[in-house]
């Protein structure tokens, strides 16, 4: 059976997968899109819903509610399936609950004969595509997590808000753990050309902007979770850029969860860093020159995943 690389498989129709779902319709990307849940009847449900806004949709995307069979041929199987936090919840408090679901998911997708890319948003990310690496065989570069491309998309919306220039203008990114360890790359920065350090530099209020723009990227989830139960929008829209760099062969530049071996001094793990990403995966991690404190911020992230992650997969 040939794989389709326009074929999604989506597995998790919750907030995250409905809203990914949503978006990839609104957006035309891809032509076909099997949903797959526990909960077999909201699943239903769905399928019906996205159905209904395909008069009004860029393109034909068809939608149906599958089991793991359709996986054989896809080109991409994405995962948002499993728990999510509670007020209060770390993303790092999950991984218990979620490595089980996901041995589970995983062994029935690799049952199929699927042998496309997958990319997974469940949290913790980071962790969980580190798992889908291992427990599906599949080559690195085909386990893809959505990393810190949401952190990336908030760091650029506070900037542009500052700074009075749209979000696509401004070359910022957050990198790390997607969770309380990640760190914005302040030095590497640039809105228009001009190097954001500059830009900063102008502030009466430097220091207490940066400080401010951190702690609002990286306590964000907190506060919506607290605000409505969880967040969906903005990773939908993440993910389905994700899917449009790989179902259009873009090599376009994302902040998500590659493995490293090796690049920035570590290996072993799954952690947000920029990579070219086009209908192969992820075509090459980019090693930013970050400066000395980055550096250090980058190394207590990895630590902090490596010390939740290490106990699960030590033999
Ligand atoms: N990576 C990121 O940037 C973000 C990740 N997330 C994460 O995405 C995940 C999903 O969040 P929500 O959609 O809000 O949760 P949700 O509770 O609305 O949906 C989860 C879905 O997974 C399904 N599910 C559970 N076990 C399953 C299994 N074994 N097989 C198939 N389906 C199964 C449930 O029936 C449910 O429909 C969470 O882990 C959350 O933390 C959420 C926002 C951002
Ligand atoms: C929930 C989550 O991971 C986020 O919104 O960043």
């Amino acid at each position: 059976m040939h794989k389709n690389n326009q074929k999604v498989v989506l597995i998790g129709t919750g907030d995250v997968g409905a809203s990914y779902a949503f978006s990839l319709l609104n957006q035309g990307i891809s032509d076909e899109l099997v949903l797959i849940d526990l909960n077999e009847k909201k699943t239903i449900g769905e399928v019906k819903d996205l159905n209904h806004g395909k008069t009004y949709a860029p393109s034909p995307l068809k939608v149906k509610a599958g089991s793991y069979e359709d996986c054989k041929d896809a080109g991409l199987v994405v995962i948002c399936a499993g728990a999510a936090q509670k007020p209060g919840e770390t993303r790092l408090d999950l991984v218990d609950k979620n490595l089980k679901i996901f041995k589970s998911i995983v062994d029935q997708v690799m049952d199929s004969g699927f042998d496309g890319i997958f990319l997974i948003a469940t949290n913790p990310v980071d962790i969980l595509t580190y798992a889908v690496h291992k427990f599906s065989g599949l080559p690195k570069e085909r386990v893809i997590g959505s990393g810190t491309i949401l952190d990336t998309a908030r760091f650029r919306y506070l900037l542009g808000e500052q700074f009075e220039v749209s979000p696509t203008s401004v070359h910022a990114m957050v990198i790390g753990e997607h969770g309380d360890s990640e760190l914005p790359v302040w030095s590497t920065a640039d809105i228009g050309g001009r190097p954001l350090s500059m830009l900063l530099d102008e502030l009466p209020n430097k220091d207490e902007f940066m400080e401010k723009t951190y702690v609002n990227v990286r306590d964000a989830a907190y506060e919506i979770i607290e605000a409505k139960g969880s967040t969906y929008y903005g990773v939908a829209m993440g993910l389905a850029r994700i899917t449009k760099a790989i179902m259009s062969d873009q090599n376009a530049v994302l902040t998500v969860s590659a493995l490293l071996e090796g690049e920035y001094g570590h290996d072993d793990l799954y952690i947000g860093v920029p990579a070219i990403i086009n209908k192969d995966g992820i075509r090459e991690i980019i090693e930013l020159p970050l400066n000395d404190v980055e550096t250090q911020q980058f190394s207590k992230s990895v630590e902090t995943i490596k010390n939740i992650q290490n106990p699960f997969f030590e033999a």
